[in-house]
């Protein structure tokens, strides 16, 4: 890796601080490891007025000497005059697929101390070198070039549809996060599961040791063009599309001739959103449709749960009313249902079954669209749903599918347009000043 590439550490923390919205609080994700020290470290150095930061360490009770390590991170936090919190994961444990329990556990555990600090953001210490292997395991597990998840992880996610992510030193590489520590004097733990081949990760981080395939700028000019897709498609999404009632979008004809790659990206993603996934239909797939908007004729494709319907009245997407889930609502918690809305017990003596919408009854709740895809969006609506469209008794709010779980190739303006488009109302700001689109 050559160094001019790169970002330093120092800067790094400076964009970021420089980027947020403030007053902010930062929980800073604290392994002991040398790229959460280094990010802690660099930012208990900058003491900037409105930006509070505190540390928080997973104490997975995996190894014997991790107590003792999330005490070492306590110390080097009081020392730096940071407040520090360890969360431990107690319970069961698997006895296969540790590593992505852990991952699970420890996610759940950040967005507890994140909730009861409300906290603006959690950070954590991704580096460069991560985003390389990330790249690589992805390259590895699929063979699709045009996937946007390709270009690696994002520089901002929700986690939980909850708190942001941020990683800040996504540019920056471990090597240089090392030596800013050794030059403050500080230390930090070796992880030996960062070695053990039993991990994919471990055995990336080996094969690609002292020789990347990819070199920095490759990397960072495919995060680019992610960046630059994912903005382009929250633009697109801006002027073209339409969402009606959380689950009915409709694109307007003239929408359908930019930039395929553009077109491709903010349609993928939306079908994921819609069909309640955390992914969108299959690159294939993707480009089925893509040809097929190009065409005059109409059209209709079955993708990802989602029924794409190509009119000369534009293109209508709605998730298909086969195998819709049974709404099981108990009398004080939220419920997702269909991965699509959370629905929330309001009135509970109000009865539940609501009697199918029937087609003069769908037209009056999606006016103006063809009578099938209106009978199409009203069979998709959640069962509580009554003709006027209200749900009789329970409160139902569209979400994004796609962040009940961690997922890192969402982009922040991306995710916020659907947000909006959709009438999901509970997601959260984003951090950033910079955000392209303010909402
Ligand atoms: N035990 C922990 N406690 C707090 N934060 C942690 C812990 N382990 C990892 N992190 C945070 O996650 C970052 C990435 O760590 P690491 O590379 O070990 O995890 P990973 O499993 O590759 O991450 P991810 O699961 O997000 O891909 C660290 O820099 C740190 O900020």
């Amino acid at each position: 890796m050559t160094a001019h590439q790169q970002v330093s550490v120092d800067d790094a923390a400076d964009r970021l601080l420089a980027r947020l919205h403030r007053p902010a609080r930062l929980l800073v994700a604290m392994s002991g490891g040398s790229d959460s020290t280094g990010l802690l470290v660099a930012l208990a150095r900058r003491r900037v007025a409105g930006v509070e930061v505190f540390a928080v360490t997973v104490d997975h009770g995996l190894r014997p000497e991790s107590a003792r390590e999330a005490e070492q991170a306590a110390n080097l936090c009081r020392g730096l005059g940071i407040g520090h919190a360890t969360r431990r994961w107690i319970g069961d444990k698997p006895s296969t697929g540790i590593a992505a329990a852990a991952r699970e556990a420890r996610y759940r555990l950040l967005c507890a101390e994140a909730d009861e600090l409300d906290a603006t953001a959690i950070l954590t210490g991704h580096t460069l070198d991560d985003q390389i292997e990330t790249v690589m395991m992805r390259a590895a597990r699929r063979c699709d070039p045009n996937a946007p998840g390709l270009a690696g992880m994002a520089d901002a996610v929700l986690l939980h549809r909850r708190h942001w992510l941020l990683r800040p030193f996504l540019q920056t590489a471990r090597e240089a996060i090392c030596d800013y520590l050794r030059a403050a004097g500080h230390g930090w733990i070796e992880d030996p599961s960062n070695i053990n081949p039993a991990s994919e990760r471990a055995r990336t981080r080996m094969a690609l040791a002292g020789s990347s395939p990819l070199s920095p700028s490759e990397i960072e000019a495919a995060a680019c063009e992610r960046t630059r897709l994912a903005d382009a498609a929250a633009a697109w999404l801006d002027h073209h599309a339409q969402v009606r009632r959380g689950v009915l979008m409709h694109v307007a004809p003239e929408g359908l001739h930019g930039d395929p790659a553009v077109l491709r990206y903010a349609l993928s993603t939306s079908a994921a959103v819609l069909g309640g996934r955390e992914q969108g239909p299959s690159a294939d797939v993707m480009g089925r449709v893509l040809q097929a908007c190009r065409e005059p004729a109409t059209w209709r494709m079955t993708a990802g749960r989602v029924v794409f319907d190509g009119r000369r009245s534009g293109l209508y997407l709605c998730r298909e009313t086969r195998d819709l889930p049974p709404l099981a609502v108990t009398a004080d918690t939220a419920v997702l249902w269909d991965g699509r809305f959370r629905i929330v017990p309001s009135l509970v003596s109000e009865a539940l079954s609501v009697p199918p919408i029937l087609r003069q009854a769908a037209m009056g709740l999606f006016p103006g669209v063809p009578s099938s895809v209106a009978m199409r969006a009203a069979g998709s609506l959640p069962p509580c749903c009554s003709t006027e469209g209200h749900s009789r008794g329970l409160a139902c709010t569209p979400i994004l599918a796609p962040f009940d779980r961690f997922l890192p190739q969402f982009d922040h303006n991306l995710a916020s347009t659907l947000a909006k488009l959709i009438g999901c109302d509970d997601f959260p700001a984003v951090p950033f000043a910079d955000s392209v689109r303010k909402r």
